[in-house]
């Protein structure tokens, strides 16, 4: 089934659309899952300085009650020490800040903040450097410390609090987006899958249409115009190989009376069980086709007269032996048949058909469930039609 629907070119433009759009799907996925993941891990990391950034300030605190307990120029090192610390991770979160596009302008009413308490830092450094040389510098330089120490918690609160806020708004963004990829996602899929279904469905109309050209509707058999194609590639092919071809003619006997006493249903499904039993006892090589109302066909290559006589009349036997199921006619049907063959493709479908249609009719008048054929000459020339030869042999019953 999936090869033949690969076999048509609008099933695999289907299933190349069907791929490129599932591939698209995971390329979108993944970069969403993606951007989600790293968003949050950008929030995370950034959280963290800030979180370090509040842990020095208290250190810077308890350095300068040392230093002011103890002055001392080891103290006021440490003092020195935590003061860079603390500029440090400040600029750390200011860098951190300007990498994240999306957060600068949200927190952009924060930036005077950070450069006054950028240039307080510098200064209180200077004033440490300076308290290393005089130790009774140590008191201000804590209440500027303690000043720079609250400014600072406030600063990383208000910070923290402002990235809390973005990060839930962003992650809701990010849900919504993913929710909007997904919709789209099983739309795509949808999509695909729906024109993979349509394609399959016209690939099966396309059988069915091609089917009913060439079958007929009621017995399911071929139809004449098959007929003819297969006939005329039979007879080149019987040419070619130079093999005999025989044709025969099959007409159900006194069906308009079957019709007149059972009804045009009951008709029809004579037709049906007649057509079915032909098919049964025919050949795979051979072509049956229905080609008028109660008249058959039966196109058989490679089989000379003798055994297309032979065949036929067995057809006809078994057909008057046939008790037709679900049916009680007075009689089972019977058929009349008429058969010609020709040697090497040397006649056209038309003229075969002419010389079974001569027979039939003799078998016809003839009283009926009997086999009659009708042979043209074996070296036809051209002064001498195998029409006229039949319609000859037709008066001549003798010669057939
Ligand atoms: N039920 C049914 N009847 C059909 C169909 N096609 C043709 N017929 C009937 O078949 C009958 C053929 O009648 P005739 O041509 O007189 O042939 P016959 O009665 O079989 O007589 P002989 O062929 O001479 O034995 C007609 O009544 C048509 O209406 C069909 O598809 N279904």
């Amino acid at each position: 089934m999936m090869r033949r629907f690969l076999r048509q070119p609008g099933g695999r433009l289907a299933l190349i659309f069907a791929a490129i759009l599932c591939a698209m799907s995971a390329i979108m996925g993944s970069y969403v899952y993606s951007a989600c993941q790293k968003a949050s891990a950008d929030y995370t990391t950034l959280i963290s300085d800030i979180v370090l950034a509040q842990q020095a300030t208290p250190q810077l605190r308890v350095a300068l009650e040392e230093g002011r307990r103890l002055p001392s120029n080891e103290h006021i090192q440490y003092i020195d020490y935590f003061i860079s610390l603390s500029k440090r991770h400040l600029d750390n979160i200011q860098n951190s800040i300007e990498h994240h596009r999306y957060l600068i302008a949200d927190v952009e009413y924060l930036n005077h903040h950070f450069s006054e308490l950028n240039s307080r830092l510098s200064d209180l450094a200077l004033l440490s450097q300076e308290a290393q040389q005089r130790p009774e510098l140590i008191d201000p330089l804590q209440s500027v410390a303690m000043e720079i120490g609250s400014a600072q918690s406030w600063l990383y609160n208000q910070l923290l609090e402002d990235i809390r806020a973005i990060s839930v708004q962003q992650r809701l963004a990010m849900q919504r987006l993913s929710i909007a990829v997904s919709v789209l996602l099983v739309l795509m899929v949808s999509a695909a899958i729906t024109l993979c279904m349509a394609v399959i469905y016209l690939h099966r109309q396309r059988n069915v249409m091609h089917e009913l050209m060439l079958t007929d509707e009621l017995t399911g058999l071929y139809n004449r115009r098959h007929l003819v194609n297969v006939a005329s590639a039979g007879l080149t092919q019987a040419q070619r190989n130079r093999a005999p071809l025989s044709l025969l003619l099959l007409d159900l006997d006194h069906f308009k009376q079957i019709n007149d006493t059972y009804g045009h249903p009951a008709g029809d499904e004579v037709l049906r069980q007649v057509s079915k039993k032909l098919r049964e006892l025919s050949r795979p090589s051979d072509t049956l086709a229905r080609i008028g109302g109660e008249e058959f066909c039966l196109l058989m290559p490679n089989t000379a007269t003798h055994d297309a006589i032979q065949a036929a009349d067995r057809l006809r036997q078994e057909i008057e032996a046939n008790t037709l199921r679900g049916m009680e006619l007075h009689a089972n049907p019977t058929i009349s048949i008429g058969v010609t063959s020709c040697k090497s493709g040397s006649l056209t479908f038309e003229q075969l058909y002419s010389l079974a249609d001569k027979a039939l009719y003799k078998a016809k008048a003839l009283g009926r469930n009997r086999v009659e054929s009708l042979l043209p000459p074996n070296a036809p020339s051209p002064h001498n039609d195998p029409l006229t030869y039949a319609h000859t042999l037709i008066h001549e019953p003798s010669d057939s």
